[in-house]
């Protein structure tokens, strides 16, 4: 039964899966028995090879597929979405491109406005306003990406391997970022990424996935505090967990 907005607004389990499979109509089995949840508060990062079938996941997660077997319930309907591009519309400066969604929301220009300026100062992008994508560096167009889903004030907020193309002090750099939203905004992450360091520094949790259809093989709870500090990618307990969660990959992928 579908809940009512005020037990939306008070549950605590944003995102659902239980034993959700998914058959691609060309008869490809993408993912098999994936249990998963996302809780107010959490960041969870599900890591693994390429084809394993993490996109499928967030891609169900979105709404954009359907699951063909199992439950997947998302409890909120403030959902963001950044993409592995970051699909912004080249002849759209950056006001007007984080202008989108609450455009499409039908919300009046000033709203727009108020909306787009908080969320492009909220990225780092005060100034840069009138610059269209092209004049923009990789990382300031995925930031640009970020603060479009911003302007929906997102209670979960998914992540499609957002960083992969950026080099890695640019996505070091944005990985303190998205921290530093995720504790002042509060919203629940769901991340994707190839990246095992990626993986551990930015969650709560790294659900680690594996194999051809893709299911979940381990997961992690990263005991690091948030706010996190940026040198604890440093340390040798940071290095340990790197290599746990490297050593399931493995063991996952030769399953
Ligand atoms: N629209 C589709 N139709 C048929 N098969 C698909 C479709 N999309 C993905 N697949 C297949 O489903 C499997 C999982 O794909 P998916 O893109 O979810 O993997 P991934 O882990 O995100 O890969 P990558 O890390 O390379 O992005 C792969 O075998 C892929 O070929």
């Amino acid at each position: 039964m579908a809940m009512t907005d005020s037990e939306l607004a008070t549950t605590s389990t944003l995102l659902d899966f239980q034993n959700v499979q998914l058959t691609y109509p060309n008869g490809t089995i993408a993912l098999s028995g994936v249990d998963l949840t996302v809780k107010r508060g959490e960041f969870v990062t599900v890591v693994g090879p390429s084809g394993c079938g993490k996109s499928t996941l967030l891609r169900i997660a979105s709404g954009l597929e359907s699951s063909s077997e199992g439950i997947s319930t998302v409890n909120t309907k403030r959902v963001g979405y950044v993409f592995q591009d970051a699909t912004l519309l080249p002849w759209r400066n950056v006001r007007a491109n984080v202008e989108l969604l609450a455009e499409l929301q039908w919300e009046t220009q000033a709203v727009r406005r108020e909306k787009a300026q908080k969320a492009i100062d909220l990225v780092g992008l005060t100034g840069f306003e009138k610059h269209l994508p092209r004049q923009l560096s990789g990382g300031m167009r995925m930031r640009t990406s970020l603060a479009r889903s911003l302007t929906l004030d997102p209670e979960l907020f998914l992540f499609d391997e957002p960083f992969g193309a950026l080099d890695e002090i640019t996505r070091e750099y944005l990985n303190d970022e998205l921290l530093k939203l995720f504790v002042e905004q509060q919203f629940a992450g769901l991340f994707i990424t190839h990246s095992v360091s990626e993986a551990v520094y930015l969650s709560t949790k790294v659900m680690v996935m594996s194999g051809r259809p893709g299911r979940i093989v381990d997961t992690f709870d990263v005991p690091f505090p948030m706010p996190r500090d940026p040198d604890i990618r440093y340390t040798g307990e940071f290095a340990a967990l790197v290599g746990e969660v490297s050593h399931a990959l493995r063991e996952g992928h030769g399953a």
